[in-house]
């Protein structure tokens, strides 16, 4: 348990100047899943976005998957990212393609040539979150909780070693968040270490795991009452 897929070490976390967080103090071992939660506003998405390199570590130090964030510098971002499956609310999928295509699309463009191991790769991960027989279908075809799950899908393309979900149910029904979260749960059982920040406390009941809470500033670990 000594080397961790992240460890942030007195960090603060900011937008422009603001401060957002202060003083964080974490690790995340492999094979963790670890929920963050807290009010909206309260820093989670600003936490998230600093872990994937779309804000700077300016204050503290912190690695994740190798990568030093405090030095991480712009041409390095795109390789920290193919170590990193970042899952957001709104799926981002690319509308005019349909899912093979949107697959294939972010295979290529992370170094994939051979044709062969890119369908195999496709299928895979597709097979992985019960979307196998729909990649023919455009994004609009499918249901969100559908486009969720292959949004999650292309997440694992490149193998992560860390998965940052960030409010992955935020757009789904209850029913439809469950059937999200057992895939995210079935993947993180084959191995995969998984960060989801979540409002949702009803699938934290349902699931517990180790949860985080951005307040007032900090971060701060909380333990789950038996109710
Ligand atoms: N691009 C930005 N520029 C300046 N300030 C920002 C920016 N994005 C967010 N903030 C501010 O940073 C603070 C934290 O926002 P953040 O989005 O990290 O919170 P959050 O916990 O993820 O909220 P939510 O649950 O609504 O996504 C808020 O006060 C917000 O106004």
């Amino acid at each position: 348990m000594s080397n961790p897929v992240l460890s942030l070490n007195e960090v603060d976390i900011f937008q422009r100047d603001t401060m957002i967080l202060k003083n964080i103090n974490l690790n995340i071992e492999k094979g963790e899943f670890v929920y963050l939660i807290g009010k909206t506003g309260s820093g989670k998405s600003s936490l998230m976005k600093t872990l994937y390199g779309d804000l700077p570590l300016k204050k503290g130090s912190g690695t994740i998957v190798d990568f030093d964030l405090a030095r991480l510098r712009e041409k390095e971002i795109p390789h920290l990212r193919r170590k990193l499956g970042v899952v957001f609310q709104d799926f981002k999928l690319l509308t005019d393609r349909n899912i093979n295509e949107n697959l294939k699309f972010v295979l290529k463009a992370t170094g994939w040539k051979d044709k062969k191991a890119m369908n195999d790769k496709i299928e895979e991960v597709l097979n992985k979150v019960g979307m196998k027989t729909k990649g023919f279908k455009y994004p609009y075809e499918i249901s969100g909780g559908e486009q969720q799950r292959v949004a999650i899908a292309r997440a694992l393309l490149n193998d992560p070693e860390l998965i940052i979900a960030d409010e992955p149910t935020g757009n789904l029904d209850p029913q439809t968040s469950v059937e999200v979260m057992e895939v995210l749960q079935t993947i993180n059982k084959n191995g995969n270490t998984i960060l989801m920040a979540t409002h949702d406390y009803a699938l934290i009941l349902k699931y517990p795991s180790k949860t985080l809470k951005c307040d007032n500033g900090e971060i701060f670990e909380v333990v789950q009452k038996a109710v």
